[in-house]
C-alpha cells in the first residue's frame, strides 16, 4: 500500500473528523446501522463485522470503533453467568443485557440470541419471546438457532416485523443432540447446510450465521445465498466474521476454540491492575492526598 501523501493527511478545519472505519458498510459516517446495510454491503462485496456484547462499557467502545453488529449472544451463559454452556440462560437473564447495549450504541445493529426453550415449541411461542427482546430491550433484530425445522418460526417473526438472523451449523444450543462441539457439514452432511441455508433464507431471514463448517461450504453457501452470511469457524469466504469479545480480546478463562484469534490479552492487563490496586490499598497508597476530600 502507498504511504499517504501530505496532501491526503492535510486535515480540514471545517470538517468533522470521520468517526467510523472506510471499511464499515453505510453509513460509513453517522446514522444507524440497518438490516439493508449489511445487504448492501454483501451486494457490493463488502465484509462487515460483528461482536457479542453485553453491557454498556463495551457497547461504547465497540460502536465507537464502527463494529456494525453488537449480537447480545446466549454466551452470556458462560461469560456473564458463569454457567458451563449455553442452555441455562433464560430469558429473564438475557433481556436486562439486551436493554444495556441497545440503550448505549449509537451505530451498530444491536441483536439479541433468543435463549434455549424460549422459541422451539412454536411460532407463537417465538413471537412472544422476540416481541419482549423488541419491546422491553428494544433490539433491532433476533437470532435464533437452526435450518428448516425453524422456518416456521422465522416466517412468524418477519410477518410480525422482527428482523431475523438464522443460525446453522454447529448450533450450541443443540449441543447434546449434536453429539459436543464438533464441526458440521463435513462430507455428505454438507447438503444438510446447505439446504438448512436456502430453507432460512427462504423463510425470510435477513442474514445467516454459519457456526464450525468447512470453510469451502460456507464460501458456497454465501456465494448461492441473496442474504449475507456471517461466519465463526467458517473460514474468510462469508460476508462478516463473529466472535465472541472475551474469547477475541483474552478474557476467557480455559482454553479457546480453535477459530479464535487473540487480539489482545485482557486478562494479564486485569490481572496486573486488580494486584496493584489491592497492594495500594494494603500498603496505605491508595487513597493519596489527590483522591482525598
Ligand atoms: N466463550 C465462548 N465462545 C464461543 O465461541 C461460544 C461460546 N462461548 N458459547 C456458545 C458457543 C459455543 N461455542 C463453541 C465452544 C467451544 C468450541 C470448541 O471447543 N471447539 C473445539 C473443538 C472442535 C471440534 O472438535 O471439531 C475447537 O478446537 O475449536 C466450539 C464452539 C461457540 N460459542
Ligand atoms: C458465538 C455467537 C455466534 C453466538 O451465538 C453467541 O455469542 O451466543
Ligand atoms: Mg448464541
Amino acid at each position: 500500500m502507498a504511504h499517504p501523501t501530505e496532501h491526503d493527511r492535510t486535515p480540514n478545519a471545517s470538517e468533522e473528523p470521520a468517526p467510523y472505519s472506510a471499511s464499515a458498510p453505510l453509513p460509513s459516517t453517522t446514522g444507524r446501522v440497518r438490516t439493508h446495510h449489511l445487504q448492501q454491503a454483501k451486494d457490493q462485496g463488502r465484509k462487515f463485522t460483528m461482536l457479542t456484547c453485553y453491557d454498556a462499557s463495551t457497547a461504547t467502545v465497540f460502536d465507537t470503533v464502527g463494529i456494525d453488529v453488537l449480537l447480545v449472544g446466549d454466551s452470556a451463559a458462560g461469560v456473564v453467568y458463569g454457567y458451563r454452556n449455553s442452555l441455562p440462560v433464560t430469558v429473564e437473564e438475557l433481556l436486562p443485557l439486551a436493554g444495556a447495549v441497545a440503550r448505549t450504541a449509537r451505530r451498530a445493529l444491536v441483536m439479541a440470541d433468543l435463549p434455549f426453550g424460549s422459541y422451539q415449541g412454536s411460532p407463537e411461542q417465538a413471537y412472544a419471546t422476540a416481541v419482549r427482546f423488541m419491546k422491553e430491550a428494544q433490539v433491532a433484530a433476533v437470532k435464533l438457532e437452526g435450518g428448516a425445522q425453524m422456518a416456521p418460526q422465522i416466517q412468524r417473526l418477519v410477518a410480525g416485523g422482527i428482523p431475523v438472523c438464522a443460525h446453522i451449523g454447529f448450533t450450541p444450543q443443540h449441543e447434546h443432540a449434536l453429539g459436543g462441539y464438533r464441526v458440521q457439514g463435513r462430507g455428505a452432511d454438507a447438503e444438510q447446510v446447505l439446504a438448512d441455508a436456502h430453507a432460512v433464507q427462504d423463510a425470510g431471514a435477513f442474514a445467516v450465521l454459519l457456526e464450525m463448517v468447512p470453510a469451502d461450504l460456507a464460501a458456497q453457501i454465501t456465494h448461492e445465498l441473496n442474504v449475507p452470511t456471517i461466519g465463526i469457524g467458517a473460514g474468510t469466504g462469508t460476508d462478516a466474521q463473529v466472535l465472541v469479545w472475551q474469547d477475541a480480546f483474552g478474557l476467557t478463562s480455559g482454553r479457546l476454540p480453535h477459530f479464535v484469534k487473540q487480539y489482545a490479552d485482557l486478562s494479564t492487563v486485569l490481572t496486573q491492575a486488580a494486584r496493584a490496586y489491592a497492594a495500594d490499598v494494603h500498603t496505605g497508597v491508595f487513597p493519596g492526598p489527590e483522591h482525598t476530600f
